[in-house]
Formats: structure tokens, C-alpha cells, sequence
């Protein structure tokens, strides 16, 4: 049985005072998760959500959005493995599709952030999905496909239990416009049956995956009541803490 995993995606949003008190309300919710719960901030103020999360019973843990496949080096702006996993980050967003689309991040840039990521003992999630134009054409099992062809190059089966991919239609993401529970379902059975022709059946049936896009606490629960559904990655419902704890709600109800 896989652990469900609702992960909040901030992108460039908050500061550490804003990071802090929205942590502070997450605190004063009652909830008890069994689920895998995370949240992935701008590295800068994952020190001041991991001193919130100290001495609670949360359960809560923090990634990062992005980091560079070098150790160190000359690469001004960047931020490495080592740096947000000191800090306190146990997994690491790669390959969203605003990197990719705004940052010319590459599927050779994300299977080598794959495999620095998983080398440092993080989880990374992996961000795949088609465009609008490229579902119009019918393509979309083709682009995602080969998205998790390249990204998990060279990637050894045990490290690909640890994985986690993220189902990400870009059409859908902060539009409003979620894709429907049954055509992510279809587009998430694929990326399975995917992984077992990669590896096998077992290593398939252990990878967790997730939609996001347009996620909400009203419909969180109708995409993980689909089989191959393991979870979701939100943006903009993920920022207040209301709607967070909602989300985490409605998945104990479904789980
Ligand atoms: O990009 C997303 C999560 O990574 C989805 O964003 P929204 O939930 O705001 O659509």
C-alpha cells in the first residue's frame, strides 16, 4: 500500500515572517496525519519553517523548488544539494514546469538533478505534464512519456522506489481549470505501466504519484479516489494554512 503525500508547492512566495506564521496556525489545528506531508518553500526561509515544525508533533517536512546538479562551483544564483539538505530539506521539486518553460530547464538537466538529488538521500519530486496545445494534438501520453524516459536515465530501480513523480498538466496549473479526476487517472495509469516497462511491476507498484494543478480542498478528494492517484502536488491552495489543513482533511476521509 503506498503512504498517500499532499505537498504544497509556495513557489516565490513568502517571506520567512510570513513562512513562520503560517506555520504557527498549521500548529494550532488539531489534525493528526497519517499521510506523508510536505512543503516545499524558497530555500531562504527553510530555516524558519524547520524551527516552527521543532518540539510539534506535525509531521510535517520541508523541500526545496529547485537545485543545481553540480556539488559547488562557479555558478552564481544557484544553490546546491548539500546547502538545503544542512538546512533541513528532505525533498527537492524538480523539473516543474515553470522551470522548465521559464528557466530552459531541459530533461538532461532534470535526470542530472535527479540523480545529485537521490546521491544526497533526498526525495525528489519529479515534475511531468504536457502543454495545451500538445493535448490538442493527442500527444499527451508521448510528451509525459518520454519527460519520464529522460528524466529517470540511468536512475537504479532501488533509487526508483524512492521517487516520486508529479502529474502536472501545464494548462491546468493556476488556472483554475484541474484536469478531471478521470483523465489524470489515465494519464497517471500510463506513467505506471511506464515505469514497469523501465523497471518492473514491483518497482511501478511502489512509486507514489501525484496530480497537481489547480488543486483545491473541494476537489482534492476526487483525484485521490482514483486507483493510480497517490497524492497531490497544490500551488495556490497550499499558501493559506486553512486550505491546507482542509486539503489534509479531506485526503485522512478518503484514505
Ligand atoms: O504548479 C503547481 C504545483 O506545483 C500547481 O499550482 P496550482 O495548484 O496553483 O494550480
Amino acid at each position: 500500500m503506498r503512504k498517500q503525500i499532499i505537498a504544497g508547492n509556495w513557489k516565490m512566495y513568502k517571506t520567512a515572517t510570513d513562512a513562520r506564521r503560517f506555520m504557527q496556525a498549521i500548529n494550532q489545528t488539531d489534525w493528526a496525519s497519517e499521510l506523508d506531508i510536505v512543503i516545499c518553500a524558497p530555500s531562504i526561509t527553510i530555516p524558519a519553517l524547520i524551527e516552527e515544525l521543532k518540539g510539534t508533533e506535525r509531521g510535517i517536512a520541508i523541500g526545496a523548488q529547485n537545485v543545481h546538479w553540480e556539488e559547488e562551483g562557479a555558478f552564481t544564483g544557484e544553490i546546491s544539494v548539500s546547502m538545503v539538505k544542512e538546512v533541513g530539506a528532505r525533498y527537492v521539486i524538480i523539473g516543474h514546469s515553470e522551470r522548465r518553460t521559464l528557466f530552459g530547464e531541459t530533461d538532461e538537466m532534470v535526470n542530472k538533478k535527479v540523480k545529485r538529488v537521490l546521491e544526497a538521500g533526498l526525495i525528489p519530486i519529479v515534475c511531468v505534464g504536457e502543454s495545451q496545445t500538445e493535448r490538442e494534438q493527442g500527444r499527451t501520453n508521448e510528451v509525459v512519456g518520454m519527460q519520464v524516459e529522460a528524466a529517470f536515465q540511468g536512475i537504479e530501480k532501488k533509487d526508483m522506489t524512492k521517487v516520486i513523480v508529479a502529474y502536472e498538466p501545464v494548462w491546468a496549473i493556476g488556472t483554475g481549470l484541474a484536469s478531471t479526476p478521470t483523465d489524470a487517472e489515465m494519464v497517471i495509469a500510463e506513467i505506471r505501466r511506464q515505469i514497469s516497462h523501465l523497471y518492473d511491476v514491483e518497482t511501478a507498484e511502489s512509486v507514489r504519484l501525484q496530480y497537481g494543478g489547480s488543486v483545491k480542498p473541494n476537489n482534492i478528494k476526487s483525484f485521490l479516489a482514483s486507483p493510480n492517484i497517490d497524492g497531490a502536488l497544490v500551488g495556490g491552495a497550499s499558501l493559506a494554512a486553512d486550505s491546507f489543513s482542509q486539503m489534509i482533511g479531506a485526503m485522512e476521509v478518503s484514505s
